[in-house]
């Protein structure tokens, strides 16, 4: 078996493309995914490899997922690996017991949504890595007790031979004649004694000075104390009771357990602490061995005694850490179950309703990509300690993984009592914190689900948590949502259309049609807007403001991205191999597609593939996703205009943008919002935005376009304010290519 620290996944499926789509999910995932397209192969894996957790397809020709679960069941190193079914929806209740008989932890059903399978197979990542420390710490544990049971074999034996030097010098009268001639030590002074047995004994101890050796009387007073007694206690050490070192709360039972082995005449192993001046509180474990007078009664007793602080600290440490996340010290998902299933036991039964607060910060990932790891690592831990400050002392906040943080609030009065702490969270978390120097600002999105009505167990009440994150995150992110059954709807249906994308993608289902944006001057066809269309089974279209959100979220928005600039660029060669005299064609691209490394390859690409002149592609980014992070756009921006592609800022006057970085961005045009263009002809605030925007525009060198022109009205308007070009469905709705291609060999729209 190979023994490494790397964390494995094994993907066993006989579809190449589902294998490939499962792998591309849990990719980010810090773990090494392994594939395997048949039981067989699996099972040559599992030979070889230990996985943290096996996703095994049911349906599978050779061996079936069933067959080959089976026999990973029976090999005694992988019968407690963890395995998740994937199966589709058609399987029966017989198929699901059957797997649930097999040792299944999970059942999943394709299409998985990317999101649900990443968490369910990082649980069993954390977990074997939990192991894997835990191991790790047993392993060193275990060399340290073999060490010290090594130790303490040599102390047993030095007491043996004490014991059996002290029971013969009693006997021979030559030290206790009467009184003692070994003394206790009073004064902190080595042990005195006369003669060459009680020098031997003298040099026995000072071999074994590390340990405590002390002799009792039966009622536990001194009656010797070895040197690092001295050392380690100096003047605690006095004529008295040995119970005076003791700490307070074991001293009692100490006292109990001493009078028992006193009584009973029996050997004993104990455990206590004692209080060593300027070292405070340590771990002693004593052995204890009676030593019985003449009568057989026991007169005294000799502690050899070890300070095992250590140990102990190193378990507690280890304890701790198997529960706890290192990077906060905040309790761990392990940590958060445990203490959900008490909340949820003890106050469950007494009607309390029990909240579960999921909070993820808003655009951590950003920061984390802008300033680095470092400071990602430091504002979570920020964040941690201000949720720590949000809450009372018996509710629990715990890190889930990366900027996902739980709240568990138990014994609440009343469900509203959920949402005052989520405000507070809210405003605590939103105030800026300064981190390497710089003014940070993050908001949580937070989802509230509360026990028993939106969850029997934990995975329930924290999925539906997550739902209404989700949720909060959709109204506008830094702000809370309680959960509400019908979110769950709409969380299936993104789930549905995640996956259904990524079927869409590999079938080239998509298709673009192209809206013509006309000069306000005469007329003439100046360019398109390519806007991409996804045909569904029932002969409609899903919108694309519906999937391209969706695809941003489940990270599917890159090949989509790509796809509409190779086929814009293709369509435009294609155009002008038909003769036309082709316009430029705007091609959306979106925030996330923006600020992906990917894009200027693509768009590279899209142009030395098929050859078309640069300026003909126009890329058309929105407000928000140029204003978002402005150093950093100055210098894509650059790079796209370095390639000789034009660009135009789309749905200009819906955000926030900084006049000052308006001036140094390499733009081309400014698209003036529907919003605004609807009422223009009707609202004196909507007229007046627009032609202060094409006053601005204009001062900037800029074109401007205005979009969703509907009524006569509205081109008058727009024409009489000077701005430059239109577009909307008063010229033309968004057509298909043939029809693109009229309206270019026409070459003008009719503006009266
Ligand atoms: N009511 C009305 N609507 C008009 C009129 N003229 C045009 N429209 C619609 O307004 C939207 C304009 O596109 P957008 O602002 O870029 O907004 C687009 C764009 O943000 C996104 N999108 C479309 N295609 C792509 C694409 O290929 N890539 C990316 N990333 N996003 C795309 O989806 C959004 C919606 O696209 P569509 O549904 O095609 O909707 C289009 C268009 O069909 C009009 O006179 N009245």
């Amino acid at each position: 078996m190979v023994q490494t620290d790397e964390i494995r996944v094994l993907l066993v499926n006989d579809d190449p493309g589902s294998r490939f789509a499962l792998h591309t999910i849990l990719t980010d995932l810090d773990a090494a995914i392994e594939t395997a397209a048949s039981g067989e192969e699996a099972l040559m894996l599992l030979l070889k490899k230990e996985f943290a957790v096996i996703i095994l397809d049911v349906k599978m020709t050779g061996l079936d997922g069933f067959e080959t679960a089976r026999l990973i069941r029976q090999r005694p190193r992988t019968k407690y690996t963890p395995i998740i079914f994937l199966t589709s929806h058609r399987a029966t209740d017989l198929d699901r017991a059957t797997g649930y008989e097999l040792g299944a932890v999970d059942y999943l059903f394709m299409p998985v949504a990317p999101e649900v399978l990443k968490s369910k197979v990082q649980v069993f990542i954390d977990l074997a890595r939990t192991n894997q420390r835990r191991e790790r710490s047993d392993a060193d544990l275990e060399t340290t007790n073999r060490q010290l049971q090594q130790q303490l074999e040599q102390v047993m034996r030095l007491n043996e031979t004490l014991r059996a030097e002290i029971v013969a010098c009693k006997q021979a009268g030559e030290y206790f004649p009467g009184g003692r001639k070994l003394m206790p030590v009073a004064n902190g002074a080595a042990p005195v004694e006369e003669g060459a047995q009680g020098r031997e004994i003298e040099r026995l101890i000072a071999q074994h000075a590390g340990d405590f050796v002390s002799l009792l009387d039966a009622a536990g007073a001194w009656v010797y104390a070895s040197p690092s007694y001295h050392a380690a206690f100096g003047k605690a050490i006095r004529e008295g009771s040995y119970f005076d070192i003791v700490h307070a709360d074991d001293r009692e039972p100490l006292r109990d357990a001493f009078r028992q082995l006193v009584r009973d005449g029996t050997n004993a192993r104990l455990h206590y602490r004692v209080l060593v001046p300027e070292r405070g509180e340590r771990h002693l474990e004593s052995e204890a061995s009676v030593i019985p007078d003449a009568a057989g009664k026991v007169a005294q007793v000799v502690m050899v005694s070890r300070d095992i602080t250590d140990r102990k600290e190193m378990e507690a440490y280890i304890l701790h850490q198997s529960f706890h996340d290192t990077l906060t010290g905040l309790p761990n998902r392990l940590l958060l179950e445990d203490r959900m299933r008490q909340a949820t036991a003890n106050l469950g039964r007494q009607h309390a309703p029990v909240a579960v607060l999921f909070i993820d910060l808003d655009r951590f990932k950003d920061i984390n990509d802008t300033l680095g790891h470092a400071s990602g690592d430091r504002l979570l831990q920020e964040v941690a300690e201000r949720l720590g400050r949000c809450v009372r002392e018996g509710d629990t906040v715990a890190r889930l993984s990366g900027d996902e943080f739980v709240v568990l609030l138990a014994g609440l009065h009343d469900v509203q009592d959920a949402a005052l702490v989520a405000n507070k969270i809210v405003r605590t978390v939103a105030e800026p914190c300064l981190i390497g120097g710089r003014e940070l600002r993050v908001s949580p999105s937070i989802g509230i689900a509360i026990f028993p009505d939106d969850g029997q167990n934990m995975e329930e009440l924290l999925r539906n948590a997550d739902t209404a994150m989700y949720h909060a995150k959709q109204e506008g992110r830094g702000r809370y949502s309680f959960f509400a059954a019908r979110m769950n709807e709409a969380a299936d249906q993104r789930l549905a259309v995640g996956s259904a994308l990524q079927r869409a993608i590999q079938e080239g289902e998509f298709v673009l049609y192209y809206q013509p944006k006309i000069s306000a001057v005469d007329g003439e066809l100046r360019g398109f807007e390519a806007l991409i269309r996804w045909p569904q089974p029932d002969g409609e279209w899903m919108s694309p403001g519906t999937f391209i959100p969706i695809a941003e979220e489940t990270g599917r928005i890159e090949p989509i991205g790509k796809w509409a600039l190779h086929e814009a660029a293709r369509q435009i060669k294609q155009w002008i191999e038909a003769g036309a005299t082709c316009c430029p064609i705007a091609v959306n691209v979106s925030a996330r597609q923006f600020h992906q490394a990917s894009l200027m390859r693509d768009i590279q690409t899209a142009l030395q593939r098929t050859g078309i002149p640069p300026g003909l592609l126009e890329a058309e980014l929105t407000e928000s996703a140029v204003m978002a992070d402005p150093a950093k756009t100055i210098q894509a921006l650059h790079q796209i205009r370095d390639l000789g592609v034009s660009i135009s800022v789309d749905d200009f006057g819906t955000g926030y943008s900084s006049l000052a970085y308006l001036k140094r961005f390499p733009l081309d045009k400014l698209k003036v919002d529907a919003a605004f263009v609807r009422d223009i002809a009707t609202d004196p605030d909507d007229a007046a935005i627009v032609s202060a925007i094409i006053t601005l525009a204009h001062s900037l060198n800029l074109t401007v376009i205005a979009e969703g022109v509907e009524t006569a009205d509205q081109m008058a308007f727009l024409i009489e304010h000077g701005c430059d070009e239109m577009q909307g469905h008063y010229f033309s709705k968004p057509v298909p290519s043939e029809e693109a291609l009229e309206m270019l060999k026409r070459g003008r729209f009719n503006l009266h």
